[in-house]
């Protein structure tokens, strides 16, 4: 099998201001991995994401999305990817429904396949009849899980979700777990931010753990917790961060 890299992050860096979010981040995914970007509050996991979705131009350094450069490319980039983001809110005048028909009619190339696409992305709500109404009177879960399905309804290249389990209870997380993990056997490629490492062990084929936007290790679970003689990679982290 030919290994096609995803997503490659080459020594970025992020300046806010004084605030130095990313101080050369590198890291790459190859195509329908599930990686996990996995650190505490203020990392850098949100930066690194908003990037990648060429939401935010770095300061310096690279990063590419199937071979093409998030700030040059990033109508490209754009074309292949979906961004979940860890805050999100808009759209609270439509009903759930009206939502997706509005974002299918937006990225699909005809009406049958924009009918395709609304009909998955109902599916994977699960709202059933709630999705009649309005989103301002959606749950903070509920609003996630319709984010959620119109992140994947369009069945990107990459999926970039930030915290996509964050406020949802255990039932809404573990349906949004099996999704993840359904689309990736079908080739979707997903890079997942958390700070809920047990779950992110579960989810993803590899990790990178971030702190003080550095990346302290990249492996697959079961790799860092044999390096770490660890139990899990709540203890990984734990030790990682002592030699910092
Ligand atoms: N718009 C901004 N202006 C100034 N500083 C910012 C801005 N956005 C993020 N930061 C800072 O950059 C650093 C990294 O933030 P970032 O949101 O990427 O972290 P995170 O790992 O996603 O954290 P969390 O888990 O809390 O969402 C933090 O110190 C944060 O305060």
């Amino acid at each position: 099998m030919v290994l096609v890299t995803a997503v490659a992050v080459s020594n970025l860096e992020k300046d806010y201001g004084k605030v130095k979010a990313l101080r050369g981040v590198s890291f790459q995914i190859e195509e329908g991995e599930i990686f996990g970007l996995i650190g505490p509050n203020g990392a850098g996991k949100s930066t690194t994401l908003k990037i990648l979705a060429t939401l935010l131009h770095p300061t310096g350094g690279r990063a590419e999305v199937f071979g093409h450069d998030v700030v040059k490319e990033a109508s490209e980039v754009r074309k292949l990817i979906s961004y979940l983001p860890e805050e999100a809110g808009a759209y609270k005048r439509l009903t759930g429904l009206e939502y997706l028909e509005f974002m299918a009619k937006l990225y699909a190339k005809d009406s049958r396949k924009a009918e395709k696409m609304l009909k998955l992305g109902i599916e994977l709500s699960g709202l059933g009849e709630r999705l009649n109404d309005k989103v301002s009177t959606y749950s903070k879960g509920m609003v996630r899980r319709l984010l959620l399905a119109r992140a994947l309804m369009v069945k990107p290249k990459l999926a970039i979700l930030d915290e996509p389990t964050s406020g949802l209870d255990i039932m809404n997380a573990f349906e949004i777990r099996r999704t993840i993990k359904e689309f990736s056997k079908e080739g979707v490629t997903f890079l997942i931010s958390s700070h809920n490492m047990l779950e992110v062990e579960y989810l993803c084929d590899r990790v990178a753990l971030i702190h003080k936007g550095r990346i302290l290790e990249v492996g697959t679970p079961r790799e860092l917790k044999e390096r770490y003689n660890a139990e899990n990679l709540e203890e990984v982290f734990m030790e990682a961060v002592k030699n910092v």
